[in-house]
């Protein structure tokens, strides 16, 4: 054993089925809790990933698509679900039809709000957002509802890109203001005079997919291209021959400025009275991220001012814009009514992306762009799969284990494992841990999604500690620990020398087994429920408790003692495939060598 280190991630946690069928209703399954946890960049293959748990259905899910969405991907979703094309609808409308939904699939024209969760009372598990963009969805309530949300993040790269590029090209050679002109009868060839985009300085916003496509397009046409994105690295802008800069130097030394980021309360309005003041006199701006990252107010006066030559956006941050607006009007701007995505093939594209996407996550694959979920490749997850249930079993029985009246704060959770920290990601671990944690004290609707939220909610502070051991990385864990801080036990003898509760367990040939309850070893697999013994160690009790479960017919699956020393106390656990009686409980509690017994469900 080598070196231990603390950490904490934030995780999200499923609530079981109550039978073998799982009910669509009012809760999400488990197969699509974990399909949360995702694959990023797995692209259509996610569709072959192995699914972790297969489960019957009593009806197929409904899916409502309240915009446009291509043919191909509808008829994915009719292979699958009930699909209700409901274009158009009123946000009132939205709220009334979505109780009646299991996924709703929306493009940017419809704001997903907290309203929506709400009136769903808890059946919505998916929004699909058929693009990039998912400003228009409350991702926090989604998350606090348990709602996975998903995009289709790659099929319409290159149609904004190419967007881009047509306002950028359209632009500097008045190509929209002289086909207004020419179509009004005039031929004004001086007046549309434009400027030439070889040897001038672009400042792409977002060096993201957009943004970097629109790079490589800029370069084509001979421009300079500078890019700002903090969170982008140097070296993939460097192979487009692009130079990462600081804000201030992207748009002090731009002729174009190219907007890519997303807009996000950091990004909002980032173009504004002050940034324009540091441009260049004469700069010419495309917006075809979001119209929320320029201040519209101060692009008019900019504009106004000479400041900004010409600007060409294709978005707003009301759309549709009003039909007056000073900014749509303004004869050096160029509009187009959100047409970044809007080609055939990209829409096709991500129609199937995006159906994929929902019907993956509705059947309980993994979703490959879960936006408000841990990413965690299949076959790390395939790995994990035992001690997902071992880590799921561990929390269920930590927490049964808390008197009444101690209210469960502090969790920690040790990893013993050969493999590095990096080489081990135990964020579905702490998922699960957190589910079994809460799950027996709470009737809150809990899973992978908004485990985290709940848990934040209900003040259960989890850390996690990873213990290095020495030897073969192959098995991924040796063992999970999970100990529940400064409360009291209804089983003293799970109460640790350190003074936690403590459980520990491990996987043997692929079932999980409790190893140790307090400092107690002991030997049973987590298959059925549990009955926890301190008795004073003895022979025959092991049969005495052993019959009183027998004449009820109850089958005992494992048992185990672990004592301190031969006849001093000693722990018994069994492992039972039924739920003994009261009477069976009660009789066995009054066997006078048993101290203290407790019963736990799994
Ligand atoms: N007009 C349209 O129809 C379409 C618009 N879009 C929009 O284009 C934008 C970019 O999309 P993608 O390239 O696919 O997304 P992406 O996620 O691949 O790229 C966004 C980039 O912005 C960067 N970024 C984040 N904060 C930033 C900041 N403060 N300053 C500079 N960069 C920042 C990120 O690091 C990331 O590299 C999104 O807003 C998206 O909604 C995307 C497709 C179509
Ligand atoms: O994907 C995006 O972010 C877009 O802005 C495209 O929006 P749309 O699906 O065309 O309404």
């Amino acid at each position: 054993m080598a070196a231990a280190s603390a950490s904490s991630t934030s995780l999200f946690i499923s609530k079981p089925s109550p039978s073998s069928k799982l009910s669509w209703k009012n809760q999400l399954p488990l197969p699509s809790a974990l399909a949360a946890i995702s694959l990023r960049g797995c692209g259509s293959n996610h569709r072959h990933s192995p699914r972790l748990v297969v489960f019957a259905m009593d009806a197929k899910p409904t899916v409502l698509v309240a915009e446009k969405l291509g043919e191909a991907g509808i008829n994915l979703l009719k292979d699958f679900a009930n699909v209700d094309c409901s274009y158009n609808l009123s946000p009132e409308e939205l709220c009334t039809k979505i109780s009646l939904c299991d996924a709703l699939i929306v493009r940017s024209g419809t704001k997903v709000t907290r309203e929506v969760f709400e009136s769903s009372d808890g059946r919505l598990k998916v929004v699909g957002r058929a693009g990039v963009g998912i400003d228009n969805v409350d991702l926090a309530a989604a998350t606090e509802h348990g709602c996975l949300v998903v995009n289709a993040p790659t099929a319409n790269t290159v149609a904004a890109a190419e967007h881009g590029i047509a306002l950028l090209t359209a632009m500097a050679r008045n190509v929209a203001q002289a086909d207004a002109s020419i179509k009004a009868g005039k031929w004004q060839r001086n007046k549309y005079v434009g400027v030439s985009l070889v040897g001038k300085t672009l400042a792409v916003m977002g060096f993201g997919k957009v943004g970097s496509e629109v790079a490589r397009r800029a370069k084509g046409l001979g421009m300079h291209v500078i890019a700002h994105d903090p969170y982008a690295a140097a070296d993939r802008a460097r192979a487009v021959g692009v130079d990462l800069v600081s804000f201030d130097e992207a748009i002090a030394t731009a002729d174009f400025i190219s907007l890519h980021m997303p807009l996000t309360p950091a990004t909002s309005k980032i173009l504004n009275d002050e940034n324009f003041a540091k441009m260049k006199k004469g700069v010419r701006i495309v917006n075809v991220a979001r119209g929320g990252v320029i201040d519209e107010d101060a692009l008019v006066k900019a504009l106004d001012a000479g400041i900004v030559a010409q600007a060409a956006l294709d978005v707003f941050t009301e759309e549709p814009p009003s039909k007056d607006s000073k900014l749509v009007q303004h004869e050096n701007v160029t509009v187009t009514p959100h047409l970044g995505a809007s080609t055939m093939e990209a829409q096709e594209g991500v129609a199937i992306e995006i159906a994929e996407a929902v019907v993956g996550a509705l059947k309980g694959e993994l979703a490959a762009t879960a936006v408000n979920a841990p990413m965690v490749p299949a076959e790390v997850l395939t790995e994990l799969k035992p001690f997902v249930v071992l880590a799921e079993k561990l929390g269920r029985l930590a927490v049964q284990l808390v008197a009444g009246g101690s209210g469960v704060k502090n969790v920690k959770v040790t990893y013993a494992s050969s493999r590095a920290p990096d080489d081990l990601d135990t964020r579905v671990l702490r998922a699960m841990i957190t589910k079994g944690l809460i799950e027996p004290i709470s009737d809150v609707f809990v899973n992978l999604v908004n485990a985290d939220f709940t848990a934040k909610q209900r003040g259960l502070r989890i850390t996690e500690e990873r213990i290095l051991l020495d030897g073969s990385p192959e098995n991924p864990l040796e063992f999970i620990q999970v100990q529940i801080a400064n409360v009291e036990s209804k089983f003293a003898s799970a109460i640790s020398e350190s003074g936690e509760i403590k459980m520990e367990g491990r996987v043997k040939d692929g079932i999980p087994h409790l190893t140790k309850v307090g400092s107690f070893e002991v030997d049973v697999s987590l298959e059925g429920s549990i009955i926890l013994c301190r008795q004073v160690d003895q022979p025959g009790l092991i049969g005495k408790v052993g019959s009183i479960l027998g004449e009820e017919n109850v089958n005992v699956s494992f048992m185990s003692v672990g004592r301190v020393a031969p006849r001093k106390h000693a722990v018994m656990a069994i492992g039972v495939d039924e739920q003994p009686s009261k009477e069976s409980l009660k009789r066995i509690g009054e066997i006078s060598a048993i101290e203290e017994f407790v019963y736990l469900k799994l």
